[in-house]
């Protein structure tokens, strides 16, 4: 990893990406320096959506914000994942993007509610400096990948072949939300009454979840000297 600080006191660098509201960067911020996330700073939040209302927490919170438009890569090439030109573009958003992040030289990158999927060019420079990326994905491990599980499971749920889903915090690799778990939560969806119902009582767990999961994983990254 990056040398990030020469004195183990001093708080662990996180960056922070983001595509939306933000409700779990703002569980982040908010529990920054106190027990629930000790000696801990968010050095940066970086969104592919310029609206993402997550910016302004930020801006509220003094953290720096950067915007990564996936729009001029796009311009430069169809959106057709078949073309490899496409896979192009999309692999040059991700290298800069990585090129951004390591500049700050974080301790560990934190998916908040990010919803591109992160290919090689930007995995292996950050695994490169030895910085570990976790991710919020709202299911268990190995139940459903991807994006709108809540919406999935919540349809199961009406279907009658799913009783309960869950939340995990697990560590980012190539193949998408299948990467080690650090903190997993099992959620029930009875009671709920409709979908707005189940995301509710998901995003309430998450706010935990995404604390105790960053906390987990800094503290695996002091064990090993790495902070
Ligand atoms: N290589 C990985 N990248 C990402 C992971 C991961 O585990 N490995 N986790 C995600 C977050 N995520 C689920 O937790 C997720 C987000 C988005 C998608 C997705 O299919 N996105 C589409 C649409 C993007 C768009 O056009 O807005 C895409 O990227 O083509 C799947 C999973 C963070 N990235
Ligand atoms: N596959 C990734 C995924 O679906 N992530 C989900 O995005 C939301 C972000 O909310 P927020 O912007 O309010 O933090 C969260 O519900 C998170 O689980």
């Amino acid at each position: 990893m990056a040398q990030s600080s020469n004195a183990s006191h001093e708080p662990a660098r996180i960056t922070v990406l983001i595509s939306g509201s933000g409700s779990n960067l703002q569980a982040l911020i908010n529990a920054c320096n106190t027990a629930a996330l000790p000696d801990a700073q968010i050095v940066r939040v970086i969104s592919d959506r310029k609206d993402a209302y997550g910016l302004k927490r930020a801006d509220v919170a003094h953290i720096a914000t950067t915007y990564h438009g996936i729009l001029p890569y796009k311009k430069r090439h169809p959106d057709n994942s078949e073309n490899p030109q496409w896979q192009e573009a999309r692999r040059a958003y991700d290298a800069e993007l990585a090129q951004l992040v390591l500049a700050d030289k974080p301790d560990i990158v934190v998916c908040a509610g990010f919803m591109r999927i992160l290919s090689t060019a930007f995995l292996d420079p950050v695994k490169g400096s030895k910085t570990p990326i976790i991710n919020l994905h709202p299911s268990l491990h190995g139940d459903l990948i991807g994006a709108g599980c809540i919406k999935r499971a919540w349809d199961e749920y009406e279907a009658g072949t799913r009783k309960n889903t869950g939340i995990m915090i697990h560590y980012v690799i190539a193949e998408v939300d299948m990467g080690e778990p650090i903190v997993q939560e099992e959620i029930s969806i009875e009671g709920c009454q409709s979908l707005e119902d189940l995301e509710k009582r998901i995003h309430k767990h998450e706010h935990g979840l995404i604390v105790k999961g960053t906390k987990i994983a800094i503290a695996k990254l002091e064990r090993h000297g790495k902070v």
